[in-house]
């Protein structure tokens, strides 16, 4: 068992309903310990960041802005509250409004001492009804936020039309179709443990990696026309007008298996020349002449790879998500299919 402390990283845009989602947290698990991060931009932690607020099952670090002292400011932040005598069982993050919430998400995910103790749960994203639309449309950081989410609260349901709320949905799903989206008010849901969703677990990965809609083939000629996910969200009610959004989800199935040292050397130089535009990667993998699946994930240019279950007699295939911006659908599918370990017309034939 994953005995690492659980972190829930909270986002959105100012005002989007953060504070009130962790109030709603705190309240509705009365048995848990919690750490608190506030990550206020601009504010000045008490005493260079110590513990600003206390409860007996709450105490709270102020960081000033993760995003930028990523390096040695979470990193001392971290190390103080794993010094600090209060026991906690939960840690959870709220980011300031303003920021793209990568670096901290990143951190998770490639810092060995903070991997060592942390294991992060999931990204909630606030996004405010009755603003976002256009907040999408002004502020990059909001569609990063949305991006980069597993989950997004749909707050503030109470102020807008239920229709409205259905054109939300697709707006969000058109930027990252893998989130999970819940419409809420006062951050307020019942029937789901937000602090337990496991949304970076191998299992989670793999089960979003599947039902991802729209996978386009690799091998097959990618239309010339943009895939349903990248055409832009026309409204007919409030706002008439269309969102050119950057940032778009492509999914693709590859058939057969990758050769492993060329999918690691392309993926790793593919991250790393694309950090500023690729947000988040995930997927299942098959690799010739390994019996598991590797179950794969990026935030920028950190990635990983899990052993998942056994193929067994499964016909082999692999899945990738991409979300980010610039992406080139038919350079990423002639790419991948140069990755494979037989050619993707020997793979087709041998299927029939
Ligand atoms: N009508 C309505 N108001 C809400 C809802 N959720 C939150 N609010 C109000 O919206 C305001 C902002 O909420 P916060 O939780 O402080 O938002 P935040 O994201 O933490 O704000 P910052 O810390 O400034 O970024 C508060 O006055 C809340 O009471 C909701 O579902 N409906």
């Amino acid at each position: 068992m994953d005995s690492r402390i659980p972190v829930t990283i909270i986002t959105g845009f100012l005002g989007a309903g953060k504070t009130t989602l962790l109030n709603q947290l705190i309240k509705d698990h009365p048995q848990k310990k919690f750490a608190i991060i506030e990550n206020e931009f601009g504010e000045i932690g008490i005493d260079g960041g110590l513990i600003v607020g206390t409860d007996e099952n709450i105490f709270e670090l102020s960081n000033g802005c993760i995003c930028c002292s990523l390096s040695e400011g979470f990193y001392e932040t971290i190390t103080k509250l794993l010094d600090s005598p209060h026991p906690f069982n939960h840690l959870l993050i709220e980011t300031t409004g303003i920021a793209d919430p990568d670096s901290i998400i990143k951190a998770f995910l490639s810092m060995e001492v903070i991997q060592m103790n942390f294991r992060l749960d999931s990204v909630i994203c606030l996004a405010d009804c009755a603003n976002m639309e256009d907040l999408i449309d002004e502020q990059p950081e909001v569609r990063k936020q949305l991006a980069l989410a597993d989950v997004v609260l749909l707050n503030k349901a109470d102020t807008i039309q239920e229709n409205y709320l259905k054109k939300l949905q697709a707006v969000i799903i058109g930027i990252n179709s893998t989130a999970t989206i819940y419409p809420v008010e006062f951050a307020n849901l019942s029937g789901v443990d937000l602090l337990d969703l496991k949304a970076f677990s191998a299992r989670t990965i793999e089960k979003s990696s599947m039902s991802f809609q729209n996978l386009s083939i690799v091998g097959d000629a990618i239309d010339p026309q943009p895939s349903l996910l990248s055409k832009p969200i026309v409204h007919s009610t409030k706002h008439h007008h269309e969102h050119q959004h950057d940032i778009k989800s492509f999914g693709f199935k590859i058939p057969g298996s990758f050769d492993m040292m060329k999918f690691d050397i392309w993926m790793e130089s593919f991250l790393y020349f694309n950090q500023d535009t690729v947000f988040r990667v995930k997927g299942i993998l098959s690799f010739d002449n390994v019996p598991e699946k590797g179950i794969f994930q990026a935030v920028r240019s950190n990635y990983m790879i899990e052993a998942g279950e056994k193929w067994g007699t499964e016909a082999r295939f692999s899945i990738l998500i991409f979300i980010g911006k610039e992406l080139n659908q038919k350079m990423l599918d002639e790419n991948l299919c140069q990755l494979l370990a037989k050619p993707v017309e020997a793979i087709k034939s041998e299927a029939g």
